[in-house]
């Protein structure tokens, strides 16, 4: 069953609304993100692909992490073009939600699994590839669907439900993962810096990974209340007025 509620326009450009009003995506800009989110939905697919086939041959998940990281650093960092696109103004969303989600999962990919080797093989690293994956295969796709003016309802929905138990499943990933780290950058003294050094500045990544731990306590109830009131929007029909960033 495909939803088109956005009139497209012929001219290879996208219409969406604004303050209740519809405004036109030039056809570059349509033309750009379409392509970017065919690439993440693609990306996301085969890393999903691989995780499985990886589970089935070897039977276990020890070693999962290795050989799926090249892509998953690849299109996770990619990302950060979503961060660009709100900028820009090309998609209607809040740089600041954007900022905090992207830069949540750079930092989980490249600072916390990338960095630290010991954690690798937990299965709190397991979890959160597999929600992320889960989740991006199908927000990319709604996006895609979306800007070609035939979105089937069943992706629709998927995007506007999964996030209420993939969310929290996710934070648990990261959070039991951050957690895992810890004894390890406590060990090592990886990323800090002690006195005296030529700096005269201080810093210690064990303290600050607490800190980033205790950080979801604020941050994740804003994205997943965003997520929820976005649903009720596009699920239901709501108006509902944001707040400017
Ligand atoms: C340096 C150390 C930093 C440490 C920070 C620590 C803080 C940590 C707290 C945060 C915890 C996050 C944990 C997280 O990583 C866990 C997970 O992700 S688990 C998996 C479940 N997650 C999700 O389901 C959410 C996934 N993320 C998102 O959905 C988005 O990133 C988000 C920004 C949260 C919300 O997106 P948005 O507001 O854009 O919602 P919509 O999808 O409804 O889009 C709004 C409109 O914009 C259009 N849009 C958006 N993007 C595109 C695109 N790429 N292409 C085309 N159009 C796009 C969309 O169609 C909507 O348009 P319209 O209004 O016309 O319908």
């Amino acid at each position: 069953m495909a939803s088109s509620e956005e009139d497209g326009g012929g001219n290879g450009a996208v219409e969406e609304k604004e303050n209740g009003k519809k405004r036109k995506l030039g056809a570059l800009a349509t033309a750009w993100l379409i392509f970017y989110n065919v690439a993440m939905t693609a990306g996301w697919l085969v890393l999903g692909i691989a995780m499985v086939r990886f589970y089935i041959q070897k039977g276990t998940h020890r070693g999962l992490f290795r050989s799926v990281q090249k892509t998953l650093k690849f299109f996770q960092t990619f990302a950060l073009l979503e961060v660009v696109h709100c900028a820009v103004g090309i998609v209607r969303t809040s740089v600041l939600v954007t900022g905090v989600q992207v830069s949540s999962r750079i930092f989980m990919v490249w600072f916390i699994a990338h960095s630290i080797k010991q954690i690798q093989n937990e299965e709190s690293v397991i979890l959160f590839l597999v929600v992320w994956t889960v989740t991006e295969i199908t927000r990319y796709s709604f996006y895609t669907f979306n800007l070609l003016n035939h979105l089937p309802y069943f992706i629709k929905w998927a995007r506007y439900n999964f996030f209420i138990i993939l969310y929290p499943a996710g934070v648990a990933g990261e959070l039991l993962t951050i957690y895992a780290a810890l004894p390890y950058v406590k060990k090592t003294g990886m990323f800090s810096l002690r006195l005296p050094n030529k700096y005269n500045v201080s810093f210690d990544y064990y303290y600050f990974l607490i800190i980033v731990m205790f950080s979801y306590v604020p941050l994740f109830p804003q994205l997943y209340f965003h997520m929820l009131r976005q649903r009720r929007r596009v699920l239901h029909g709501e108006v509902i007025v944001e707040k400017d960033d």
